[in-house]
């Protein structure tokens, strides 16, 4: 890893892959950000390694898989962009270790995904997948047999995040009741009540939406055991992440007619591009509505994420602030007119911040402005100095003991 930056903006590399929205290029462009690098795809292996290999900055979506091996192989990487919610698939610790902040789009999808799930719960309690599936084949079945209203029905929300909320609010609309478990005490939004276990919410609830994040606890929440427990005839809906459902057990739960069909957006397994097939023991249940990990693919959304991760990498590269970094020490930083800045990332050691201010004082720098953020493995000094004084401020930092990287601002 090169330890030092002194890139001018017009120079500075960005990588932007799997389909990032072309409001991120238009952002980058307008701040003058003009090396910007966009592929349509995931990419995997040394393919990844090579078009990351001179990166500044890299923008990924959910399918490329920023591991500490990959990190290794991109040695000026300064910040990395998820233009999504989920942070999974980068290792965070091994970023936040080599210096490199990671910033997302905690919102911007949101109203998406719940629209879809909304829908989705009303064409699953309608038996519409099955209906549209037989007219495509030249059948005609009119039935009211398994057709149900939403209203009056109890929706289970799993994770009552930004998500869920929203879900919560809109399937009371629909005069549905809502109940909802989460790992944290959560005000409940409308006439929504918080369960104390997920048990409690499989057992009560016709339809379950799962909005949790994947982590270690998420990791096949809904396997055969808690299929059992959700009320027969009941449907699940995972617009979360692929691993938090046992497919197989799902595919059980279907073959034993316990659930009366599903929605499912992601996969524990996920096809690169467009162009890659998909194959999941799902595909055969007529019950079950598929979709491409489309929850946040709206217009909307991707051009509002283009433009808000593009501004948080914007902000870290020409003023430092590190505001809503999900792995990193954040600063909220003012702007340093008429002085130079300097970025120092470090181990967080003891004593980094009192050597900084002594090698500073005996070569006669003075700081005009310091800021100083931890968190357990790293910790963030932003120095504001005379221009004059910049380069050889700079070279002092980067020589500091326990230093990760140091970077000039222009
Ligand atoms: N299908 C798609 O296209 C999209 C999928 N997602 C996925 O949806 C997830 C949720 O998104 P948001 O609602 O914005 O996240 P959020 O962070 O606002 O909410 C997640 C909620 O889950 C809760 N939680 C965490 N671990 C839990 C556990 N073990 N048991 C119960 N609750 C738990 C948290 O306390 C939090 O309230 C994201 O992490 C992402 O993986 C997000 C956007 C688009
Ligand atoms: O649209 C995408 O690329 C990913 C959406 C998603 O799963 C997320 O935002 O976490």
């Amino acid at each position: 890893m090169s330890a030092r930056l002194s890139v001018q903006k017009d120079k500075l590399k960005f990588v932007l892959l799997e389909g990032i929205h072309p409001s991120a290029v238009e952002a980058l462009a307008r701040d003058g950000y003009t090396q910007v690098h966009a592929h349509a795809k995931a990419l995997v292996g040394d393919a990844l390694a090579e078009a990351i290999g001179d990166a500044h900055f890299v923008g990924i979506r959910s399918r490329t898989q920023l591991t500490a091996e990959v990190l290794d192989r991109a040695p000026k990487l300064t910040a990395i962009g998820a233009f999504c919610i989920g942070t999974n698939q980068i290792d965070l610790p091994a970023a936040a270790k080599r210096g490199i902040p990671v910033f997302n789009a905690p919102f911007s999808n949101t109203r998406s995904v719940a629209e879809l799930v909304l829908a989705e719960m009303i064409m699953l309690m309608r038996g519409i997948p099955e209906k549209n599936a037989i007219l495509h084949r030249g059948g005609w079945v009119k039935s009211a047999a398994n057709s149900y209203e939403a209203r009056g029905k109890t929706l289970g929300i799993v994770g009552y995040g930004h998500i869920g909320t929203q879900i919560g609010v809109l399937a009371e609309h629909l005069g549905m009741r809502v109940v909802f478990f989460d790992v944290e005490a959560k005000l409940p939004l409308g006439n929504a009540r918080q369960v104390a276990s997920l048990q409690e919410l499989l057992s009560t609830a016709d339809v379950v939406s799962l909005h949790v994040p994947e982590t270690p606890a998420t990791q096949n929440m809904i396997g055969a055991a808690q299929l059992a427990q959700m009320k027969p005839g009941s449907y699940l809906i995972n617009a979360s992440r692929g691993t938090v459902v046992d497919i197989d057990a799902l595919v059980a739960a279907l073959d034993a007619k316990h659930l009366l069909g599903a929605a499912i957006d992601v996969f524990p397994v996920e096809p690169q591009g467009n162009d890659a097939g998909f194959d999941s023991p799902l595909t055969r249940f007529e019950n079950v509505i598929l979709t491409p990990h489309i929850g946040g693919s709206t217009l909307e959304a991707q051009e509002s994420i283009g433009r808000e991760v593009a501004a948080k990498l914007i902000r870290y590269s020409n003023n430092g602030s590190t505001v809503s970094a999900v792995n990193f020490p954040e600063v909220s930083l003012p702007e340093h007119t008429g002085k130079c800045r300097l970025l120092h990332i470090h181990h967080n050691v003891p004593g980094v911040l009192a050597r900084i201010n002594e090698r500073f004082s005996e070569v006669g720098i003075n700081i005009a402005a310091q800021y100083l953020q931890t968190n357990e493995h790293v910790g963030y000094v932003v120095v504001d100095v005379d221009a004059s004084a910049s380069e050889i401020a700079l070279g002092n930092l980067c020589s500091i003991e326990g230093t990760i990287r140091c970077r000039i601002l222009y």
